[in-house]
């Protein structure tokens, strides 16, 4: 029994299966980052029915204690707010912390012309989440599944042949969705998962990494996750 969701059990079997049985030995014996029982979590807290987008980040955070399995979701961090605006944590992880003031500006409570800690600092935050968990939660209601286009992080330069030798596996995971999802394309790692055939069959969404500081402010982001009040207590 693989440590997902009973409704991924045969998805995730056959898309595993699909790997390279060279790479399926590396997974089972080599050392990457994050630990294997978390390189599949995002199948764990998402059922495949409830999916309405996936997310495609590059790869894993390159720290143990940050890769959680689920994309963008540090477990670095705790708090997202601090009383000087975004927490310590949030400000060391550069993609989230882009990713937090694009949500913070997309629903309105941050201006476009301050994105400054002082700024977020004023904000009222009675109605926000205030956890990375609750962030995880938000992404999950709105159906998103939280992955990269590779699972796991060994080194930098290894990270494109990590996502090709992943392909397999996203492949068939692609294959087996029987719904209309929608697929968000992070940065150009994730732009190759436009390679697989299947892919062509769902809608896409494809911006910039948001380790670069436009994602900020890109109206793509603002349109898509600002429906999704991501930041919102629900
Ligand atoms: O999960 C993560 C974290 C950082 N960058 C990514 O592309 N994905």
């Amino acid at each position: 029994m693989l440590n997902v969701h009973p409704e991924w059990q045969e998805t995730i079997k056959t898309a595993y299966n699909a790997l390279d049985e060279d790479y399926r030995n590396f997974i089972e014996n080599g050392d990457f980052i994050p630990a294997r029982s978390k390189i599949f979590n995002a199948f764990k807290t998402l059922p495949k029915s409830k999916v309405k987008y996936i997310l495609f980040g590059q790869d894993p955070y390159p720290r143990e204690k940050s890769a959680t399995g689920h994309a963008f979701i540090d477990g670095a961090v705790k708090k997202i707010f601090s009383d000087k605006g975004l927490s310590k944590e949030v400000n060391r992880a550069t993609s989230l912390r882009n990713f937090v003031k694009m949500a913070l500006v997309a629903d309105g409570f941050l201006s476009p012309d301050d994105l400054s800690q002082e700024a977020i600092a004023k904000i009222d935050k009675s109605s926000l989440i205030d956890t990375i968990d609750e962030l995880r939660c938000n992404f999950e209601k709105s159906g998103v599944l939280l992955l990269n286009a590779a699972l796991l992080f060994e080194n930098k330069k290894a990270s494109n042949s990590h996502a090709k030798s992943w392909r397999p596996f996203m492949r068939v995971l692609l294959e087996k969705l029987d719904q209309d999802v929608e697929l968000i394309l992070f940065g150009n790692l994730a732009k190759m998962i436009k390679k697989i055939p299947e892919s062509s069959r769902f809608l896409h969404h494809e911006m910039e990494h948001p380790y670069n500081h436009t994602f900020i402010l890109n109206p793509k982001a603002q349109d898509l996750f600002g429906q999704m009040k991501l930041l919102q207590k629900k």
